[in-house]
């Protein structure tokens, strides 16, 4: 099977997230077509959608411009799969305490930008996941604080007191990059588990 995986790419990290999906796909013998979105009309035609990190600000002004803010709402509203990470989360969020921010509402989650590593803009933790066997390599750059979690969505892991990857639905989110590293399995979770049941 191949898997047509929508990277949203108006702004970001989006070469790192195709790398991550093909490799994840790889370790099930399948093959990731990976699809950059900059427009609209490309969204209804794909299986999964990565939205990665980069300027929450300027991710949200830029989806709504161009029309792709209510595809990514219907893909999640039809059970497909999206893997939301950092500024990709904040996007994603019911809410980003951020009047510059105009959320999607597809995870229900409050989020506040930038709030941890304040004094240190990035960290890497090794991170217990549910449903992983070992810790994942996670790398926060100037990464949002979940501070609410709304009743469905299931925490699937924390940090500091705070959850840091949570899933609603078809919707994993992450506050860290796990596109940033060569491990494949948040995007295994994220994806291959939904997709192959
Ligand atoms: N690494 C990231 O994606 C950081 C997110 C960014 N600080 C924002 O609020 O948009």
């Amino acid at each position: 099977m191949t898997l047509r995986a929508g990277v949203l790419a108006v702004q970001g990290d989006v070469s790192e997230h195709g790398d991550a999906i093909r490799r994840a796909a790889a370790a099930h013998d399948q093959t990731a077509e990976v699809v950059e979105i900059r427009e609209s009309g490309v969204v209804p035609d794909c299986d999964v959608l990565l939205l990665p990190g980069g300027e929450s600000t300027t991710i949200s002004r830029l989806i709504h411009r161009e029309g792709i803010a209510d595809e990514i709402q219907s893909h999640v509203d039809a059970g497909k799969p999206v893997l939301a990470t950092c500024a990709g989360l904040i996007v994603s969020a019911s809410d980003a305490q951020d009047d510059r921010v105009d959320t999607l509402n597809v995870i229900d989650v409050s989020v506040e930008r930038n709030a941890f590593g304040r004094q240190k803009d990035s960290f890497e933790a090794p991170l217990a996941v549910e449903g992983l066997d070992d810790p994942f390599p996670a790398v926060f750059i100037r990464a949002p604080v979940i501070d609410y979690v709304g009743t469905d969505v299931e925490v699937l892991a924390t940090w500091d007191d705070h959850p840091v990857a949570v899933r609603e639905g078809p919707v994993v989110g992450t506050s860290f990059h796990p596109e940033l590293t060569e491990d494949p399995r948040i995007h295994d979770l994220a994806f291959f588990d939904s997709v192959e049941s």
